[in-house]
């Protein structure tokens, strides 16, 4: 929805509060999985008397540091928090109870959490005990920080983004397989911050064997997502960055069965090996959720890219094109075959954004949900000059 016609909830201080909420919650970006990212901030007389934010599963939630923060002066005044408070007992005790018992008067909150153990139930406990609880302020962009977690609770699944390079006329590589590199050092940066909101970025076995990729986070203190391979075949070179592994971890999916001589080398790498009776995306997607990941990366070339959308794994596209030209009409593209012979079977993105980083674009914009008829295929060909998974 465009904000401009977007009907605002509380006034300019409480989306001014709010906003802070969410600096605060980002201090935690891609450490939080499978929690949310979380700001609280405690006022009293117009002033910022605590803040506090939710730095990791295990830990208090943001609320609970916010009130600690203020103390005494927690009585009588106003919270704001980025997602309802919660009211049950999980990893910890429930924050209604702290701030009841805090004595606040007034609970904002930005938007009420999806967790089924919660869904309301927190601000109808807090309204329970006398306090004053307005929902909804600067509800699009909490909302958006939390996509990632929202998609997990209500679909059982971790949010997907496919990441993508291309030149002006198409091509994710020259005919040699060389793109190193395509977009310019700015957009490379974004990119660095993309993967540390992630929880796992996935490749392919061709992207091992073509790029030799490190994934890594370069910024100091940055949490590194869990590198992923999707290869059926293992059959893979024996050295590659992802094989280094005393700093981030790598986790190799594949078929069950396949290569025992390779499994053994990896492992004695400190790979962590998977074996699955089907290697699909949906399969890679349901064991990434069981390990608690909100957001997936998918960085792979377009066979695998393609089986990830027919598949309903990917919610999200980032797109960078650089104004670049190199030709070729073998050189691969960022999407394989769809089995699509019609423009009219275009999948067409939905809220799209379009901005300039450096000389280069980004388009950043999110699939149609799957009840609007994007097609699944359990198993994609390999052989183009995309992925093999
Ligand atoms: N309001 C709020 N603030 C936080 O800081 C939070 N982390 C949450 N999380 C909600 O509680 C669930 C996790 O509970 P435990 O950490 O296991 O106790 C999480 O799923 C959210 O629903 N909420
Ligand atoms: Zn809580």
């Amino acid at each position: 929805m465009d904000s401009k016609i977007e009907p605002r909830v509380g006034t300019a201080f409480d989306r001014e509060m709010m906003q802070r909420c969410l600096t605060l919650a980002r201090r935690a970006l891609g450490r939080t999985a499978p929690n949310p990212l979380v700001g609280a901030v405690v006022v009293q007389d117009g002033k910022i008397v605590g803040e506090g934010f939710h730095p990791g599963a295990g830990q208090p939630h943001a609320e609970v540091f916010a009130l600690k923060a203020a103390g005494d002066r927690a009585q009588g005044a106003t919270v704001y928090v980025s997602l309802e408070p919660c009211n049950h007992y999980g990893r910890t005790p429930p924050c209604t109870e702290a701030l009841i018992a805090a004595g606040v008067a007034k609970v904002v909150v930005g938007m009420v959490d999806p967790n089924p153990l919660v869904a309301g139930g927190g601000v109808a406990r807090l309204r329970s005990a006398g306090i004053e609880v307005v929902v909804g302020v600067e509800e699009a962009d909490c909302r958006q920080l939390n996509e990632g977690f929202i998609h997990r609770m209500v679909y059982q699944r971790p949010f997907g983004i496919f990441k993508y390079a291309m030149t002006l006329d198409g091509k994710i590589a020259t005919t040699s397989g060389h793109s190193a590199w395509i977009t310019n050092p700015a957009a490379r940066e974004e990119v660095q911050q993309l993967r540390i909101a992630c929880d796992a970025i996935i490749v392919g076995g061709n992207t091992v064997r073509i790029d030799n990729p490190r994934l890594t986070i370069r910024q100091i203190d940055a949490p590194n997502p869990l590198r992923v391979v999707m290869s059926r075949t293992l059959d893979l070179p024996t050295t590659a960055h992802l094989w280094q592994t005393e700093t981030v971890s790598t986790l190799v999916m594949t078929q069950a069965g396949a290569n025992p001589d390779m499994q053994m080398l990896l492992r004695d790498r400190g790979v962590e090996i998977l074996e699955l009776d089907s290697l699909t995306p949906t399969a890679a997607m349901a064991h990434l959720y069981q390990r608690g990941c909100l957001s997936v990366l998918w960085e792979c070339g377009g066979t695998l890219a393609a089986e990830a959308i027919a598949q309903g794994t990917v919610q999200k596209i980032f797109a960078f094109i650089a104004p670049k030209i190199i030709g070729g009409s073998t050189a691969p593209t960022p999407v394989g075959d769809l089995g699509f012979t019609q423009m009219t079977q275009a999948i067409t993105l939905e809220r799209v954004q379009w901005r300039t980083v450096g000389s280069d674009c980004l388009m950043e914009g999110y699939l149609p949900s799957r009840e609007s008829g994007v097609g699944s295929r359990e198993s994609g060909d390999k052989g183009d000059k995309g992925e093999e998974s």
